[in-house]
């Protein structure tokens, strides 16, 4: 636990109230602030998180959206979802109005503070979110590819029989459907992917396909996805809160690209230490490429 660690979750639907549970159970908040612009909705999800929060060590209270800019860290989760059929990228015009409201009435924000995004289409936001914050860029990220990542990791993790966390593969560029595989740099215990007997018959776009598509089916299924973005939000913070400097796929500007996409990067206390830059072959580099203009396409309208 660290004394100082106070995380507003803004936006208490789903995404943010899995998020809050998630988090709570790592014990390493302090508190946690919920904020909504539906009052019902803070007071629902508090009166339920706190009943679990009585047997974590982390507090939990809804908040306004001025007390949530003082945070350690401001995790925007408010917003449109999409329907069925529909891309991330279709929530750009209703998700931006409601960024813009978020941020405005969080000014001024501290200026250690580091911002979360997790709205979709969030490599988008992630890049408003910067814009509109004022706060240093590596301060603002985004949960990018984080989620696809984990996706990629099961799928994988059941293809070669071995645990999902002892596969070393990264989905990179867009939280949307220009997003793409690294397999070139993929292994498992420090040993290629391409070296294994199972590479052969692995059909990889067919799995890049149920990657990028998993949220589609879970919509289609269920109206929405929350649990999986829960969990990987709750590790981005916990990386920050404790320094882990953990090595995560989010969403942050990259010079290379000149866009906010996703790449791996150093997550610790001020945010996003460094930037890797993945070893990528030729038609990888092209698709990162592609997925870097598809955003810039749109980022360059904000
Ligand atoms: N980055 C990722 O990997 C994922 C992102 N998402 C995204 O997260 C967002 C939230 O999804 P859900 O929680 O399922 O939706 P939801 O509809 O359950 O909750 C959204 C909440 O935002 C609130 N809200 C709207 N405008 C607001 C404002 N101006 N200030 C404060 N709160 C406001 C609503 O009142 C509602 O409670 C969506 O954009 C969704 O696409 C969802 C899953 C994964
Ligand atoms: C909804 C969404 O962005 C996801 O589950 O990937």
């Amino acid at each position: 636990m660290v004394a100082h660690s106070r995380v507003a979750i803004v936006g208490a639907g789903a995404v943010g109230a899995s998020l809050a549970y998630a988090l709570m159970f790592k014990n390493i908040c302090s508190e946690i602030l919920i904020v909504d612009i539906n009052p019902d909705i803070v007071r629902a999800q508090v009166l339920d998180l706190a009943d679990a929060a009585c047997i974590s060590h982390t507090s939990i209270r809804g908040a306004t959206t001025e007390e949530a800019g003082q945070a350690d860290i401001i995790v925007i989760s408010a917003g449109a979802k999409q329907k069925e059929g529909e891309p991330r990228t279709k929530l750009i015009e209703r998700n931006y109005r409601v960024l813009k409201n978020i941020i405005g009435g969080m000014q001024p924000i501290r200026p250690d503070a580091v911002m979360l995004m997790v709205a979709n289409p969030v490599d988008i936001l992630t890049h408003i979110a910067r814009k509109l914050s004022g706060l240093p860029a590596n301060q603002v990220m985004g949960s990018g590819t984080y989620l696809d990542t984990t996706r990629l990791r099961v799928h994988l993790g059941e293809v070669f029989d071995v645990n999902p966390q002892s596969v070393n593969a990264f989905v990179l560029g867009e939280h949307g459907d220009s997003q793409m595989v690294a397999w070139d740099s993929a292994t498992i215990g420090g040993q290629p992917l391409s070296s294994f007997p199972e590479w052969e018959s692995m059909d990889r776009r067919a799995i890049e396909r149920a990657v990028s598509g998993k949220a589609m089916e879970i919509i289609r299924l269920k109206g929405a996805t929350f649990y999986g973005i829960g969990a990987c939000a709750a590790d981005l913070v916990h990386t920050i809160v404790l320094n882990k400097k953990f090595v995560h796929p989010v969403s942050v500007f990259v010079e290379k690209y000149g866009v906010t996409l996703s790449m791996p990067a150093k997550i610790g206390w001020e945010g996003v230490q460094r930037v890797y830059d993945v070893p990528l072959g030729k038609e990888e580099e092209e698709r990162l490429v592609e997925s870097a203009e598809a955003l810039r396409a749109i980022q360059e309208l904000y």
